[in-house]
């Protein structure tokens, strides 16, 4: 079940972050796969693929057992895999390029020039690994990963989840698409908070002063009415990494 109150780590600097989230995803690899065999990881875009490099290099290049990982995203552009927007090209050359993770292991979108195709066939190709027991369901029907990394962006969005778009509110699909992004580019596809919120892990990293207001007002106990996107996010275990930019505008710091 969900926990009402995250992990909050603020460490000094983004290299402290850095460090930080490259042990608690090694830890948590080992813990998921001695449990259960595989270690199922999605991932963001912006500037969390370069936070996670720590884990490319020694000692983690060596002890991950990368072959057990499977990785998806849980939002990407409708660009080609090959295009300077891609979100599977900036973790391929970031991060997924340095790790022996197999091929068939790695799912990015299947690129076609509309975003509800492509939506569609991501949400048809989980439902088959759910069906195949590669991935399991939550009680309520939603498929459950083990780490879900996340970004956060100025305006408080997760993932394509924005404040002021309809998709944060949809409950009932796994996967939809958004063709006015305000965020550029516009057209994306984004995994539903529904899915977002079965997670068993979820770390949320935000390492830049552009997003400190989106931060505190998350983390405020008192909500504003509709709440942010990132401030939804829910996991069994939600632990926020914050440098202390980040983390400037949080009470504690004022
Ligand atoms: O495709 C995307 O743009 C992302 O997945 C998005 O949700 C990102 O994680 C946040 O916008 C934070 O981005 P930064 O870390 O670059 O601020």
């Amino acid at each position: 079940m969900p926990k009402q109150n995250p992990n909050v780590v603020i460490l000094s600097t983004e290299e402290d972050v850095a460090e930080s989230l490259a042990l608690y995803v090694s830890q948590l690899s080992a813990k998921t796969i001695q449990e259960k065999g595989s270690f199922s990881v999605v991932l963001s875009g912006g500037t969390l693929i370069q936070t996670l490099r720590k884990l490319t290099l020694s000692p983690y290049k060596e002890t991950v057992n990368w072959s057990k990982w499977l990785i998806f995203w849980v939002d990407e552009r409708v660009v080609p895999l090959d295009n300077k927007d891609s979100n599977y090209l900036l973790a391929w050359n970031g991060f997924l390029s340095k790790v022996p993770i197999p091929k068939d292991r790695i799912f990015p979108i299947n690129y076609t020039r509309s975003p509800q195709a492509v939506a569609k066939d991501y949400e048809a190709r989980l439902r088959n690994l759910v069906e195949r027991k590669v991935l399991p369901l939550s009680p309520t029907g939603f498929p459950k990963f083990d780490l879900m990394l996340l970004g956060v962006g100025p305006d408080g969005h997760v993932a394509s989840l924005f404040p002021n778009r309809p998709q944060r509110y949809d409950l009932t699909d796994w996967v939809t698409y958004i063709t006015d992004s305000p965020k550029l580019p516009p057209e994306r596809i984004t995994f539903t908070f529904p899915v977002i919120n079965s997670s068993v892990n979820t770390a949320i990293v935000v390492t830049d002063k552009e997003e400190a207001d989106a931060v505190a007002i998350a983390l405020n106990p008192v909500k504003i009415l509709p709440p942010l996107p990132c401030g939804e996010v829910k996991a069994e275990s939600l632990t926020w990494f914050l440098d202390k930019d980040a983390a400037s505008k949080l009470p504690i710091n004022a």
